[in-house]
């Protein structure tokens, strides 16, 4: 018999209006109890989804979805908006391969108004919704919910510098609880702490009753209703000024566990003629205590046990991350000039260590990816040595910066390439496939891919003495160990033979060499004897290694986790074009395509870049 008695009535939109009034709580109790342990056994981002259970029900019990529409920021927060839109039985799949969505998706089900999983976008894209509604002749309402991190983004801002010129009902809900996925960092979050705890915010919040209790139903000019209200009472907005000036009404802060306030305050702020803000302060981790008190370490977590909050599996094998978290300590030692930066990853990253040992040295500048790239620029335009560490998929919000601001100067600037290649159950949003073809576009840049954890720390010390643009790019999760007997100084430019042998030669690209060595373990077993070649350096890449291995072998194979399009692969063969070799060239990549989620096993398996996939492809090419 199913442990739930209201959550077994929610099988469609807007089956929650059928829940009874007094029973809200009673289904929010459900709604986490169903995360926690459909979340343990998946892994998944826990802390911010118990935070948005209230927020959530009242979302949908007040708006008409899917004709109304929720723009989830991030989007790591929707699972009960899953949950309450007929998704609750495909949990068990939840990030799995074919399986139910971490994040909002269209093609999942007409209640997901918008695809995310970048941050701060929510703002930008539910205006666009909003103004097609009004150039389409429609009232349907439109709700952007966006976090006090996502808010941090510049993104957000544009959007808020131009949400008044919609003139009409917008509602942004501001989810304030009070972290990014580390601490909230900088300006604005100081501010929305001065309106969390200032003084009046007992007053404030009376005053808020007040006004929305005196605001005339709708066909009165409630602009002005709310306007006069607020002048009456100015000292208790004094310090939500910003959003008012920016011609946002602004609304809060509101309990975003309450769930009849949060329900009566939406219901009014939607009849609101122009954008309105509602402050909502929730608790990150809600109702399960582990993550309550640890909210960085359950914003996204793998299986772990219930009752101890434990992760299962924990492994102590060492990850590039770590690898290079220990190393950029050691640099920072010996290099004084080095400076660290992450845009609101300290601990994905790995720069928590370095942030805590030298803190004047360090700078989380919140998820602020662009400035984080040109702050990097102006610390290396005046003699300092910035590694800045951002996700493969994250610096493509930064594309203009890095060649702007960094390679047109040729600033020495070492962009850390995280989660770089397959990073799995994100999917399409995270994986960090298209690095190797936005960076080795860039005149001035310079690319290395180590293929194990102590190439990592060569490649590290290697970009410290580089006098220019450099990016490093290592994949997710453990670190390879494959050769590390071969532990050459790393060359400019060069590349590194890791098996001489004669029938094809096969030049792999980083975090793919370990998969591509046990393919050529196989191809030995059919008595073939494959060269294999390190690239390392993908910019400036190996020419004279491609002119002598032209020579050598009939058959060339490239082999890269990244897409085809102006990968390292497509580069050889242009070369090789150039120079008008007649060899035949194989180049195994990622076609023209996004990646889904599921596990990077299984995805190198559709993709073709398991080491089973790649003997077969090898054998083929060669027959
Ligand atoms: C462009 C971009 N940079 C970084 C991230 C990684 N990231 C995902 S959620 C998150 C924190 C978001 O904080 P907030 O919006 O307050 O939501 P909360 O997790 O607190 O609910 C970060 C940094 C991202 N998704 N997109
Ligand atoms: C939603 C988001 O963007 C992050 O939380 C991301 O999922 C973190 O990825 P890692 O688990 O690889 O740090
Ligand atoms: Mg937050």
């Amino acid at each position: 018999m199913s442990k739930y008695v209201y959550l077994d009535e929610i099988n469609n939109i807007n089956d929650i209006k059928k829940i009874p009034h007094d029973k809200y709580p009673v289904l929010a109790q459900e709604i986490r109890n169903f995360l926690v342990e459909n979340v343990s056994k998946t892994g998944g981002h826990l802390a911010s989804n118990l935070g948005v259970v209230e927020l959530t029900m009242a979302l949908h019990l007040v708006l008409n979805l899917p004709k109304d529409k929720i723009v989830w920021d991030v989007g790591h927060q929707a699972y009960t908006h899953k949950i309450l839109t007929g998704r609750k039985d495909d949990f068990t799949t939840l990030r799995c391969f074919e399986g139910l969505s971490g994040f909002p998706k269209r093609n999942e089900s007409e209640a997901d108004s918008f695809d995310t999983g970048h941050s701060s976008t929510s703002i930008s894209a539910a205006l666009g919704i909003a103004t097609a509604n009004k150039l389409n002749g429609n009232d349907d309402k439109v709700v952007a919910v966006i976090g006090d991190g996502a808010l941090t983004g510049g993104l957000a801002f544009e959007a808020l510098n131009n949400v008044a010129a919609l003139k009409r009902n917008f509602v942004i809900i501001l989810n304030d609880n009070n972290m990014s996925i580390a601490e909230n960092v900088g300006g604005m979050s100081k501010y929305l702490n001065k309106i969390r705890v200032g003084e009046h915010y007992n007053e404030f919040k009376v005053d808020v009753e007040h006004l929305l209790k005196g605001i005339p139903k709708i066909g009165d000019n409630l602009s002005a209703g709310v306007k006069r209200v607020k002048d009456n009472f100015k000292q208790f907005f004094v310090h939500a000024k910003f959003f008012d000036d920016m011609g946002v009404t602004y609304i809060g802060p509101v309990d975003g566990h309450n769930i009849d306030e949060l329900i009566r305050i939406t219901e009014d702020a939607l009849k609101i003629e122009h954008p309105v803000l509602i402050h909502v302060l929730t608790k990150k981790g809600k109702g399960y205590l582990p993550a309550e008190n640890n909210p960085t370490k359950f914003h996204g977590i793998d299986s772990f046990d219930v009752k101890t909050g434990e992760k299962i599996n924990e492994s102590n094998v060492k990850t590039y991350t770590d690898i290079f978290s220990d190393k950029i300590l050691e640099l920072g030692n010996e290099n004084k000039n080095i400076v660290a930066i992450t845009a609101a990853m300290p601990d994905g990253t790995g720069l928590k260590k370095f942030g805590d040992k030298y803190p004047d040295k360090f700078f989380d500048v919140g998820i602020a990816e662009e400035h984080a790239v040109t702050f990097a620029a102006g610390l290396a335009a005046n003699g300092k040595k910035p590694f800045i560490s951002i996700y493969s998929s994250f610096y493509q919000r930064a594309y203009d910066q890095i060649i702007h601001d960094v390679c047109l100067q040729n600033l020495p600037v070492t962009f850390i390439v995280d989660r770089a290649g397959l990073v799995g159950k994100d999917g399409e949003t995270h994986q960090g496939i298209f690095d190797i073809s936005f960076f080795s576009n860039i005149p001035n840049m310079t690319i290395i891919a180590p293929k194990n954890g102590r190439e990592l720390e060569k490649a590290l010390e290697f970009a410290q003495k580089y006098n220019g643009p450099i990016a490093i790019r290592f994949s997710r999760g453990k670190a390879s160990n494959v050769f590390e007997n071969l532990n050459n100084e790393l060359v400019m430019g060069k590349s590194e033979t890791l098996i001489e042998g004669k029938h094809v030669a096969i030049i792999a690209v980083g975090n793919i060499i370990e998969e591509t060595y046990n393919a050529v373990k196989s191809l030995n077993a059919k008595g073939y004897k494959p060269t294999l070649i390190n690239a390392l350096f993908l910019k400036p890449f190996d020419k004279e290694m491609i002119d002598s291995i032209a020579k050598k072998y009939k058959y060339i194979v490239t082999i890269e986790e990244g897409i085809r399009h102006g990968g390292y692969g497509e580069a050889v063969i242009s070369y090789m074009a150039d120079k008008n070799y007649k060899n035949d060239v194989m180049n195994l990549a990622i076609e023209d395509e996004f990646v889904e989620q599921g596990t990077v096993e299984e995805l190198r398996k559709k993709l073709q870049l398991d080491a089973d996939s790649i003997c077969e492809r090898i054998l083929n090419f060669i027959k």
